[in-house]
């Protein structure tokens, strides 16, 4: 194999969009997911809970690998409130009419675990929505987008016609913030210019 095919990073995520992202930045990762308890703790507030759960991801992902190891988790947070990802249509329904017209945050925590030991940080968005129709959350229902989402919405998808303003990081909202997520890997040693493995 040459060495432009070995991966430089494991990634600790079922997400095809945070691969994707990884790859549009030049990354190869090789890809881990990991099955993590996402119970809120008592108390917990929103940013403590996604950076808690990417650490989590990037310590269990870890395992027996000496590449460094990326974990990641958005919530999308209206009025402190986590919304999590919709179980059923009705609960899709529930959130995008929560999110119509308003301002909510998303917030997007990645940790990676190498050399340095974990490093991590949470990055926040505010995303503000037009008023939605209830047509149209029908229609986006049935589109498929909304289920695997957290907040019910892909704003890299259709979602992004009810987006009217977005202040912060367009790719944590999609799942991963690029920008802090290579400087997070840079310390790490794996740079988005070299083509092979970290040295
Ligand atoms: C708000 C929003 C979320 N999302 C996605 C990003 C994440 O994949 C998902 C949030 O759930 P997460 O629990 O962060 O991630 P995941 O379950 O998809 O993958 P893993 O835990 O294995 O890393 O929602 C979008 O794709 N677009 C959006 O606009």
């Amino acid at each position: 194999m040459a060495e432009t095919d070995s991966p430089m990073l494991r990634l600790a995520s079922a997400s095809p969009r945070r691969r994707e992202l990884l790859a549009s930045i030049g990354l190869l990762a090789e890809v881990r997911p990991v099955d993590v308890d996402e119970t809120p703790l008592a108390g917990e507030s929103a940013g403590a809970y996604v950076l808690r759960l990417a650490r989590r991801k990037a310590q269990v992902g870890a395992v027996g690998t000496r590449l460094p190891t990326l974990g990641s988790d958005t919530a999308v947070v209206l009025d402190g409130r986590i919304l999590g990802k919709p179980v059923s249509r009705g609960h899709a329904r529930e959130m995008l009419e929560a999110l119509s017209g308003r301002v909510h945050e998303v917030m997007t925590a990645v940790a990676v675990s190498g050399p340095q030991g974990m490093l991590d940080t949470c990055v926040v968005t505010r995303v503000a929505m037009r008023p939605i129709e209830s047509h149209e959350i029908d229609a986006y229902w049935a589109t498929g987008e909304p289920a695997d989402k957290a907040g019910g919405y892909a704003i890299q998808g259709r979602a992004a016609i009810f987006v009217e303003r977005l202040e912060g990081s367009h790719s944590a909202v999609v799942g991963l913030p690029l920008f802090e997520t290579a400087r997070l890997l840079a310390r790490q040693g794996v740079s988005c210019w070299s083509a092979g493995a970290p040295s």
